[in-house]
């Protein structure tokens, strides 16, 4: 039986459908992403699945509860991660820890957490005084303290430069290691392509597609796309005349070339023979936001 499982939910605030029709299913263990754009109805689902809003249709089923009907249920066994959680500014991490662990029967043991997050030598530093990495591994930390089965996770790293992003998402997979099941809300393709089993695409209130990371890239691979720089006059019909290559763009001295089979080789050696010298010569390969782009006719960035 799923973990979680929702079933053509429908939400909508006084003058908007925040979510039309939305439907996944969450396994035991896997970490199930739910990726879109800004606006796309993420957090008011992943808040109807742990009870906070109440759906006007649809079923939503958590480790077998309603979580409307059966809110302390769900609460006592799903840690949640919102968006921004703020605590009072003189609060010590180690104050906030033991509050939180007060309100579970089976709190984890919380200095073993600290630890695993990387925070044990702010125990008695300010919630004020922390980084805002910091603040998102305490945040991160409170998620787990009661011992959840599951965790729910909403914009996880937004606000965090690379490496302290990089680091939590070290942190979530060692979560999941522990056998918890991980819904992890993100606009970040990056982020779900790296942390996710599954996901779901979710663009204007509607699931568009719900698969593996590599599996919706499959679906719209459309071969390779290698990209360099030409200083020089450079004549498209170079490349275009190879069997190989399906299309080439140019902009300013960046040119892109598609195609299939063995690209770059071929496309090395046809701008060797007519004396074109490339630079940064790279292959792309196709992204969730590929993805995405071919799915709705969207960029998700942006
Ligand atoms: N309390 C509310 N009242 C009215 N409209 C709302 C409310 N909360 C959200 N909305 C609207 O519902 C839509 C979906 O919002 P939601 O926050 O679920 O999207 P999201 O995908 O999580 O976006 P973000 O990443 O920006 O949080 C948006 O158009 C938003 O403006």
């Amino acid at each position: 039986m799923p973990v979680i499982e929702v079933t053509n939910l429908h939400k909508r605030y006084p003058g908007k459908v925040a979510v039309h029709d939305v439907s996944f299913s969450v396994e035991r263990g896997e970490i199930f992403g739910i990726l879109g754009p800004n606006g796309a109805g993420k957090t008011t689902t992943v808040e109807s699945v742990i009870g906070l809003r109440k759906p006007d249709g649809g079923t939503i089923s958590v480790l077998g509860m309603d979580p409307v009907r059966d809110r302390d249920g769900v609460r006592s066994r799903v840690g949640v991660q919102l968006q921004q959680s703020e605590l009072p500014e003189r609060m010590r991490v180690r104050e906030a820890l033991e509050l939180y662990s007060s309100f579970y029967p089976d709190p984890a043991d919380w200095r073993e957490l600290v630890e695993q997050l990387g925070i044990a030598d702010k125990a008695d530093t300010a919630f004020r005084k922390l980084s805002g990495g910091q603040k998102q591994r305490l945040s991160i930390a409170l998620a787990l303290v009661g011992n959840p089965e599951v965790a729910v996770l909403d914009e996880l790293t937004t606000g965090l430069d690379p490496q302290a992003r990089r680091d939590t998402w070290e942190v979530i997979q060692r979560v999941r290691d522990r056998g918890v099941t991980v819904l992890l809300v993100t606009h970040f393709m990056e982020e779900a392509e790296y942390l996710c089993d599954r996901l779901s695409l979710i663009d204007a209130g509607r699931v568009v597609a719900t698969d593996s990371p590599t599996g919706l890239i499959a679906r719209v691979d459309s071969g390779t796309r290698l990209r360099f720089r030409v200083s020089g006059p450079f004549d498209p019909a170079v490349l275009t005349a190879l069997p190989c290559v399906t299309g080439v763009r140019r902009t300013g001295p960046q040119v892109q070339v598609t195609g299939t089979g063995d690209l770059l080789a071929q496309v090395s050696a046809a701008l060797g023979t007519a004396g074109i010298t490339a630079a940064d010569m790279r292959t792309e390969h196709t992204t969730l936001d590929d993805a995405f782009l071919a799915l709705t006719g969207r960029q998700l960035a942006g």
